[in-house]
């Protein structure tokens, strides 16, 4: 039995050089780091089968100082740090090329009634435009941090967030989320009257003589994406019965924010408060998220659940993973419900770009005329959709929960 690993270098590394990594898991088995990072006393998972390799499709990295190195091929290996679980959640699917919408809504609304998350196929947006998102994400993330620091994020939270700046789910994170991030808003002058609200203004740009086709790709992404939001959104209004165009008139500068996202290859432990992104609920209406092939998506179905069962939710190639958020539990009443998710790393890259699609500013949350009768009344008082956010933002800020669990 053979197991190796870094010491000069990471698993990454050995993918690099070619070297043939077979990802195997199962009987739980204390293991000694040695020197180095002891303190991450892990379990390392092995289990060979003589001429029946399971190849589970990912390799953690270790980083930790195993005194082997380059073996080639490696039969054993797999962390639990990562906190990935045998089980995988088969997502609904959406087609937006079904021409049936009514239909279309009644299956948006059983997703969005069973699991707040689904998959879109046949969106509409190129992949070839998709593609080039990506590799100006990686672009931007691959430049020295000084040139990166230029476009630090502002007041109203556009451009730049570095590595750990934030930390989604400040209970259960003992460090910032290993990740890097940019914002990019509704584009307004400063002059531009509403520029004066909390969130609205300019956005960040990185130089155009570094990144001089950033911009427009970018751009060009987040007004295709509005529209599928749109599509979208009117799918869950008829999924309400209201009507398919309920919710048009609240976007007309909507804080809507598209944002790329880096995760730095560092190796998720949820037992000790490390992740990719912690654990949360997104604070808005809908999330639109492309992420490249990696796996680190987790979901969580039952919000007060002890202890909590986290399912994988694997990419799906040329789909988005969309996810209700917590103001349309709150539209709704609580009938479609914000799920709890967070991304572990396993000491791998990963690239993903969510996508925001929330009302203007002053929209009004109200309870939703369909989501109400006289044995079920609102649960929540009006709030717009700036008090609403801030209040977010506040609660999070003081390391409180955020979801919409107690009425306010
Ligand atoms: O990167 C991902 O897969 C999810 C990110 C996310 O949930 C968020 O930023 O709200
Ligand atoms: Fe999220």
């Amino acid at each position: 039995m053979k197991f190796l690993v870094s010491g000069h270098g990471s698993i990454r590394n050995s993918i690099k050089f070619g070297f043939q990594i077979w990802c195997v898991g199962v009987t739980k088995l204390e293991c000694v780091t040695g020197e180095g990072r002891a303190r991450e006393r892990i379990w390392l998972y092995e289990r060979l089968r003589s001429n029946d390799f399971e190849t589970r499709g990912r390799v953690a990295s270790t980083r930790l100082n195993f005194p082997f190195l380059f073996l080639h091929q490696l039969y054993a290996l797999s962390l639990p740090m990562a906190g990935h679980t045998e089980s995988v959640l088969p997502l609904h699917v959406i087609d937006l090329a079904e021409n049936d919408r009514h239909l279309l809504a009644q299956k948006v609304k059983k997703a969005c009634l069973e699991h707040g998350f689904f998959y879109l196929i046949n969106h509409g947006i190129d992949l070839k435009l998709i593609d080039k998102v990506f590799e100006q994400s990686k672009l931007f993330f691959d430049l020295p941090v000084d040139e990166k620091m230029r476009s630090l994020q502002d007041n109203n939270y556009r451009g730049y967030v570095p590595i750990g700046k934030e930390t989604l789910n400040p209970i259960e994170s003992k460090q910032g989320d290993s990740r890097e991030a940019y914002f990019i808003g509704w584009e307004m002058s400063e002059d531009h009257p509403l520029a004066l609200k909390p969130l609205h203004g300019p956005n960040q740009w990185p130089s155009k003589d570094l990144l001089p086709e950033w911009r427009e790709t970018l751009e060009t992404y987040f007004y295709k994406l509005l529209e599928v939001g749109h599509c979208v959104a009117s799918l869950v209004a008829l999924a309400l019965d209201l009507e398919a165009d309920y919710f048009r008139h609240m976007f007309m500068a909507p804080a809507v924010a598209l944002r790329p996202l880096h995760y730095i290859g560092e190796i998720s432990c949820p037992e000790e408060g490390r992740f990719g992104t912690g654990p949360h609920g997104d604070y808005g209406m809908l999330t639109f998220l492309a992420t490249d092939e990696n796996r680190g998506l987790q979901v969580c179905r039952a919000r007060d659940g002890e202890p909590k069962l986290w399912e994988d939710v694997p990419p799906k190639k040329e789909s988005f993973i969309v996810n209700l958020g917590d103001m349309l539990e709150r539209w709704t009443n609580g009938l479609f419900k914000s799920t709890q998710h967070r991304v572990v790393t396993d000491g791998i890259d990963r690239y993903s770009v969510a996508y925001f699609y929330d009302p203007d500013y002053d929209t009004v949350i109200e309870c939703l005329p369909t989501c109400h009768s006289e044995e079920f009344p609102p649960n929540y008082p009006p709030i717009t959709m700036g008090d609403y956010f801030k209040m977010k933002f506040t609660s999070r800020a003081q390391g409180s929960s955020n979801m919409n669990s107690t009425p306010i």
